[in-house]
């Protein structure tokens, strides 16, 4: 991914290697009479590197993005995994790759079980943005200690990139 932005890898690979990475097992219950009017999980972004994100139920629709503002229905291929970008990603990055915005909805009548594989970068870093990918372009978040990023993360209610918008620094 650095490459294809023209940055080396080595610093980013080296926040990732060997480290943590967290699994969670979501199910959704089909919900019959308010469907349209709930949420499976409120929007909002991952806060780590990668998330691969497979589907069981793949003939049920849930996961949705949001892009300019609208929201789009994801369709989930049968054994194919979804891969999103996290917080972390985002911000090393210098906003090079966006972390994604999204939610789940809630099927009628169907049941839908998803897994969600996310990869954590050390546990000591600092979240800024690495020099590789900031060449030529100016600043674009601040720095913050990942304890306190994943404290403050967790802490909140999930409320789409909010937390993240916060940490851009005024262009
Ligand atoms: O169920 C889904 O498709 C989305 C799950 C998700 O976004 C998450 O676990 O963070
Ligand atoms: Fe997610």
């Amino acid at each position: 991914m650095a490459r294809g932005v023209g940055a080396e890898s080595a610093s980013l690979r080296a926040m990732f290697e060997g480290q943590t990475q967290g699994m969670r097992v979501n199910y959704y219950p089909p919900c019959r009479q308010q469907a349209d009017r709930v949420l499976g999980l409120a929007a909002h972004t991952d806060a780590g590197g990668l998330t691969l994100l497979q589907q069981k139920n793949h003939d049920v629709q849930g996961l949705q993005v949001k892009k300019d503002g609208r929201w789009f229905a994801v369709k989930a291929l049968e054994g194919a995994f979804i891969v999103n970008v996290g917080d972390v990603l985002e911000i090393l990055s210098n906003g090079k790759f966006t972390s994604v915005e999204h939610r789940a909805v809630i099927h009628p009548t169907k049941k839908r079980i998803s897994v969600a594989l996310f990869h954590y970068p050390c546990q000591d870093m600092v979240d800024g943005p690495l020099p590789e990918f900031m060449e030529g372009d100016e600043v674009r978040y601040g720095s913050t200690n990942y304890q306190d990023f994943l404290k403050q993360y967790f802490t909140e209610k999930l409320d789409g990139r909010k937390h993240l918008e916060r940490l851009k620094l005024e262009q």
